[in-house]
């Protein structure tokens, strides 16, 4: 009798964040992450609630979903969901991911995640169930040093990824400032914080 394998499985990438705004790090990141892992579709996923960035004055979830949106849009490969946003109420990976496997059974899941993220990774919520729900895939990030912080053996990759010096905060602030985020953040991106007046305070 011949050995019996199961259906291929679709591999999932999913790129969570706050995306306030999403610029070219994150994109990199998950181009990058797609092709050595060759993943089929990389979803990203905004932030509903981050409740670690509590502290901050974070956009409204609709501007960061459509920002994300126009960002990936040009990207057969990229698609952007709504699920953190309209669960409501804190954003835990858990729960992220719990729904994603239910809305796609025949995919495996890769969450990427930045340096500086895995660095924090033991602080988020029911941890142990996290690595159970997905593979981490930790990615380089300028001024992080990537590294396995004590986190499940076979659970978590790291990968380096070409090394763009950019973050959202500092994106804000160059808004706030009045200088160019051109380059920093796709065209559309750009537009889009103008027409909606963002990070002017
Ligand atoms: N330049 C970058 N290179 C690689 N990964 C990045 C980069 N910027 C952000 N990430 C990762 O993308 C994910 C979402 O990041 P997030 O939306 O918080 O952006 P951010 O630039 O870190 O924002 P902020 O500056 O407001 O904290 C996190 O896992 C983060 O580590
Ligand atoms: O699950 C948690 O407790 C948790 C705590 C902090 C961050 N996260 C997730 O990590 C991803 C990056 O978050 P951030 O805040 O750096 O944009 C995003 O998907 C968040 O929902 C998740």
């Amino acid at each position: 009798m011949g050995e019996q394998t199961g259906p291929v499985k679709r591999r999932l990438g999913v790129m969570g964040g706050t995306f306030d705004p999403v610029h070219h790090g994150h994109l990199v990141a998950a181009s990058e992450v797609a092709a050595r892992f060759h993943l089929d579709e990389v979803v990203f996923v905004p932030t509903g609630q981050p409740w670690q960035k509590s502290h901050k004055t974070v956009s409204p979830a609709e501007d960061r979903y459509l920002m994300t949106v126009i960002a990936t849009a040009s990207n057969p490969q990229f698609s952007v969901s709504r699920i953190d946003i309209d669960r409501g109420g804190p954003t835990y990976t858990t729960d992220t991911l719990r729904e994603l496997r239910s809305l796609n059974d025949d995919a495996d899941l890769f969450f990427i995640t930045g340096a500086d993220a895995l660095e924090q990774i033991l602080t988020w919520r029911d941890t142990e169930e996290l690595f159970s729900l997905a593979h981490f895939i930790g990615v380089t990030r300028p001024g992080h040093i990537l590294a396995n912080p004590g986190l499940p053996e076979g659970g978590v990759s790291l990968v380096e990824v070409p090394a763009l010096a950019i973050s959202s905060s500092d994106c804000r602030t160059r808004v706030a400032q009045g200088d160019p985020v051109w380059y920093l953040v796709p065209d559309g991106v750009v537009r889009y914080i103008d027409k909606r007046k963002l990070y002017r305070h």
